[in-house]
């Protein structure tokens, strides 16, 4: 599987479409969280006509490796959610581990909604409480990495989604 940049820009310019229409008239707050969803998070607020704040968090839940731990919040939010429409963006919902975790800490905060936006959803997550209100590609449950999400930290900068073929980590196909 490889989605390449033409593809992911193409789907990224939808989803955009689909925000502004829903959001209109709404006090947006996009939350992206680092730092798989960074590449994502700009893209997809560019492709928003709204006046959207952008803030971030970090989490992280897989430290160096491709094993799931507990998810832990590296930088939080700065902005003030209460009475305000949150959309939580995320590259990739695989366990739901850590999109779950983050909407329970930000419902905390009292704001008049949170949804969420992933760009990549693998089979697994389907069976988990996390609902995502836009799903850019359903995948499989090989490891990826490109478009900012990574192989123990490394391969964000490439601009196509590659799998990664565990555990010699070569990529499925070069970069472009
Ligand atoms: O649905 P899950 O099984 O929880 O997996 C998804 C999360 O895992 C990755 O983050 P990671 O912990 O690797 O941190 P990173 O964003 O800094 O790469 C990815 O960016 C998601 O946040
Ligand atoms: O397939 C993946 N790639 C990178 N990070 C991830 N975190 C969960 N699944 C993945």
């Amino acid at each position: 599987m490889i989605l390449t940049s033409q593809q992911i820009a193409n789907r990224v310019r939808r989803l955009g479409t689909e925000i502004t229409r829903d959001y209109q008239g709404r006090d947006l707050v996009i939350i992206g969280v680092l730092k798989g969803a960074a590449t994502f998070t700009v893209d997809l607020a560019r492709a928003i006509d709204l006046p959207v704040v952008m803030d971030w968090a970090a989490v992280s839940t897989y430290g160096r490796g491709s094993t799931a731990g507990t998810p832990r919040l590296l930088k939080d939010i700065g902005e003030e959610l209460t009475g305000r429409d949150v959309l939580i963006v995320e590259d990739i919902l695989d366990t739901g581990t850590t999109l779950s975790w983050l909407m329970a800490r930000l419902r905390e905060r009292a704001p008049a909604s949170v949804n969420c936006c992933v760009l990549l959803r693998k089979p697994h997550a389907v069976a988990k409480p996390v609902e995502p209100r836009y799903v850019g590609f359903d995948i499989t449950e090989h490891w990826v990495a490109g478009y900012g999400i990574d192989y123990a930290e490394r391969h964000r900068n490439l601009g196509d989604i590659h799998e990664v073929r565990l555990p010699s980590a070569a990529l499925s196909a070069s970069s472009s």
